[in-house]
């Protein structure tokens, strides 16, 4: 992604225009409280079908609940296929690293693995449909788990506070998971995905079609004074990080990068009707290459894959906004 041009802009906003009317649609108080109440009622229904959980991941869904985020990494969560995941993600990692010192993403501030890549990786984007994982979010979500795939990022440390980093919200669903694999050290210089415990005035309402999107001066006029560090949980650590965070009902931001480009995998959940489906499928990959990866796959995973067919047609005619 580079910092686009006016035109390039412009049309931009021009295809995310139904989204865009959708979304305020949804967000007008009568149609609000309408679909609160079905969507409460089918958390509710669903309660008795949850899974059990063991005390690890019983963890990992409490520090959602209460701080919006839970930091672990690949190791403790000793999940399957692992090993496959590491050693073709730090591949294509290595791969893009090496295009980034020659001097490919000069312009750039975050590079997306593309569909090609990504295809000749299957483990990379199936890893995550692993029984437990699906439980955590499941769990958490209080519905069963769609998968909007991942977008595997190379940032680029250039310090630009733009797009994902700077202070929002995102707009899928009510809640949403996401679970992120560093694949680089990631220090505080080294863009940190951040997660905000503070509230204020305008947090909690759509400004327009979107929660109001913030650089760190304008996020720390709306709380009239600095942020202190106990306000934020800034997620540092080693290559092997895993960290599941509620990026909906969060504001958040990747701090931006300084002093090393980071390589993260973000895998995305949120529940099978989400209310925004028209801001849902922001991935590289096509319908034809999303049915190719649930192929051979369990019913279970394949439901949580194949979400989109499962959204009211309505709302499915709303041409999606991704970019
Ligand atoms: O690059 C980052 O750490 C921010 C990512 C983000 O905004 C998200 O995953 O929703
Ligand atoms: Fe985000």
């Amino acid at each position: 992604m580079k910092q686009t041009t006016l035109r390039h802009r412009a049309l931009r906003r021009l295809r995310s225009l139904p989204a865009e009317t959708a979304s305020r649609l949804l967000g007008m108080p009568a149609i609000s409280r309408q679909l609160n109440k079905v969507y409460d009622k089918a958390r509710a229904a669903h309660r008795p079908h949850l899974p059990g959980l063991s005390p690890l991941d019983m963890s990992i869904v409490a520090g959602l609940e209460t701080r919006g985020v839970h930091i672990t990494s690949l190791a403790e969560l000793n999940l399957p296929g692992t090993d496959a995941l590491w050693s073709s993600a730090t591949d294509v990692a290595d791969a893009y690293s090496l295009r980034a010192k020659e001097g490919e993403f000069a312009g750039d501030y975050t590079v997306q693995v593309d569909a090609g890549d990504m295809m000749r990786h299957p483990q990379i984007v199936r890893w995550s449909l692993d029984d437990r994982i699906l439980d955590i979010v499941e769990t958490y979500l209080g519905l069963p788990a769609a998968y909007d795939t991942l977008n595997f990022f190379y940032t680029v440390a250039d310090g630009r506070q733009v797009a994902a980093r700077r202070w929002h919200r995102d707009l899928e669903d009510r809640r949403m998971v996401k679970v992120i694999v560093y694949l680089h050290d990631v220090d505080e210089g080294g863009g940190p995905l951040e997660i905000l415990h503070r509230s204020f005035p305008g947090s909690e309402t759509l400004d327009g079609a979107n929660f109001p999107v913030l650089t760190q001066e304008m996020l720390e006029e709306r709380l009239g004074g600095r942020l202190q560090r106990s306000d934020v949980t800034t997620c540092t650590g080693k290559a092997g990080t895993v960290i599941f965070a509620d990026v909906a009902s969060r504001y958040h931001r990747g701090r931006p990068a300084l002093t090393r480009d980071r390589c993260a995998l973000f895998y995305n959940f949120f529940s099978r009707s989400p209310l925004r489906p028209f801001f849902c499928e922001r991935h590289v990959f096509s319908r034809e290459q999303l049915a190719e990866l649930a192929a051979g796959q369990t019913d279970r995973a394949r439901a949580c894959m194949l979400w989109h067919a499962n959204v009211p047609l309505l709302a499915r005619m709303v041409p999606s906004a991704r970019s």
